[in-house]
């Protein structure tokens, strides 16, 4: 993984940060090193997640997947971290169509979502880290009856990571499903590269232990210093332009194939540096589809964003054919990756002309070992943003009080926050209909 900053320096962009203040906050990013170093080695809760490349076990995946193996599709049930790494490893793994999520608990789209798989050749991956989510929980429920009024044993079918104890695991337990374990002192987002993440593209056949080698690269590649160490040039430059007011981090691939990845990165960044009144707000956007749409406003619009460009250097090949029509002529014998990187550095020239701060964010290609590289980058980005900013990267207390405020809602637990809801200020606007 690549990272091009230049144009996030001041003498292109507003907001931008000068050479000289990069310098000085080297000094800052050599301490906050020594501090995540020291984190990894301790398997300290959060800063574990830097060592999954070397402590997930690849073999012990494939065992526990093996009865699996003639699956067609993975549906993976979970929410979250549970599930955004997931369904972004078999995206960029060109598997996405066969390994759909239930993330929500939209009735109408969960039924469609079942209806519209063979369940007897779909294995179930259950996931929840606490094992209590309502919505992981309950989805399960409703698919697992579905399996059963299907004539499908759903515990032929199903596979479950969660936490070492929960109503997940005494479920798992009672009906001896294979289980892993979402492995201690790692938060779900920070998960990816774990059997939270990969079952699924494991299941469908791809190189896991490739994505696990990606991320190994991203891990010898940290080292104390942004001029040296992609990951955390990346993460210094987010926060020194947020300080500077670039309050919103606009993420955008120029790959299909990782338009999930944008949306794992928004978790990430959202719930790990969305503390104490800071924090980008991630932006999800796809080149080159939303030049046509959003480019107007990260070009024109406020100058309060870091737009994030991310592309794969080498593309496979195809060529749009020779044309009779001769305003086309310049497309004929063009590759299309050439004409979704003629956009790619059109966007990214257009941004710098407007002094509008963008990074460039470049990988090898689109496979295994690269995403992995990519996937440990943005987290090594991430928890070094969070030492800058010193948040509390590794927690999300905003999230839990809303699920603890529902749970309180549907009468599982007694939740005070639950009180706020009953309480909440009314105003509603309706339409007179009295006429
Ligand atoms: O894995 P679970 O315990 O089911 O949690 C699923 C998700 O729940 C919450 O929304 C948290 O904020 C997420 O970080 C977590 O990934």
């Amino acid at each position: 993984m690549n990272i091009d900053i230049g144009n996030a320096l001041d003498a292109v962009a507003q907001p931008g940060v000068s050479e000289d203040s990069l310098r000085r906050l080297d000094d800052r990013v050599a301490a906050a090193h020594d501090r995540i170093e020291r984190g990894i080695a301790d398997e300290e809760f959060g800063y574990a997640a830097l060592s999954l490349p070397e402590t997930t076990d690849p073999d012990a995946i494939h065992d526990a997947v093996a009865p699996l193996a003639d699956s067609e599709y993975v549906l993976t049930v979970g929410i979250g971290g549970s599930a955004l790494g997931a369904a972004t490893v078999a995206d960029a793994l060109g598997v996405g169509e066969r390994a759909p999520v239930l993330d929500n608990v939209d009735p109408q789209s969960l039924q469609t979502t079942v209806e519209s798989l063979p369940l007897s050749e779909t294995a179930v991956h259950v996931v929840s880290r606490s094992g209590t989510t309502a919505e992981t929980l309950g989805n399960f429920l409703v698919v697992r009856e579905a399996m059963a009024d299907a004539g499908v044993d759903w515990t032929d079918r199903t596979i479950v990571t969660t936490g070492e104890s929960g109503p997940l695991h005494a479920l798992a337990d009672e009906h001896a499903l294979p289980t892993l374990s979402v492995p201690e002192g790692v938060p779900g987002r920070f998960s990816v590269l774990s059997p939270v993440g990969l079952i699924p593209a494991a299941i469908l056949g791809c190189d896991i232990e490739a994505v696990l080698a990606g991320g190994h690269a991203g891990r010898t590649a940290l080292a104390p210093s942004i001029f040296d160490c992609p990951a955390y040039a990346y993460g210094a430059v987010a926060v020194a332009l947020e300080r500077r007011g670039a309050h919103v981090n606009a993420f955008v691939p120029y790959a299909e194939r990782l338009e999930y990845f944008a949306e794992w990165f928004a978790q990430l960044w959202a719930e790990s540096l969305g503390k104490d009144g800071m924090g980008q707000t991630p932006v999800r956007a796809l080149g080159a589809t939303d030049q046509h749409s959003q480019l107007q406003l990260y070009r024109a619009g406020r100058h309060d964003k870091l737009i994030t460009l991310v592309r794969p250097r080498d593309r496979s090949q195809l060529t749009i054919p020779d044309t009779e029509i001769e305003e086309l002529a310049y497309l004929g014998d063009t590759g299309v990756g050439e004409l979704i990187d003629a956009e790619f550095e059109a966007t990214e020239a257009s941004l710098a002309a407007a002094s509008q701060p963008n990074v460039r964010v470049e990988i090898d290609r689109l496979d295994a070992a690269s995403l992995g590289e990519l996937l440990y980058g943005m987290e090594a980005a991430c928890i070094l943003a969070g030492e800058l900013l010193d948040v509390e990267t590794f927690t999300q207390p905003a999230v839990e009080w809303g699920k603890r405020a529902a749970r309180g809602l549907l009468g599982d637990i007694d939740a005070p926050e639950t009180d706020a809801i009953t309480e909440k200020e009314r105003l509603v606007v309706a339409p007179d209909r009295s006429q």
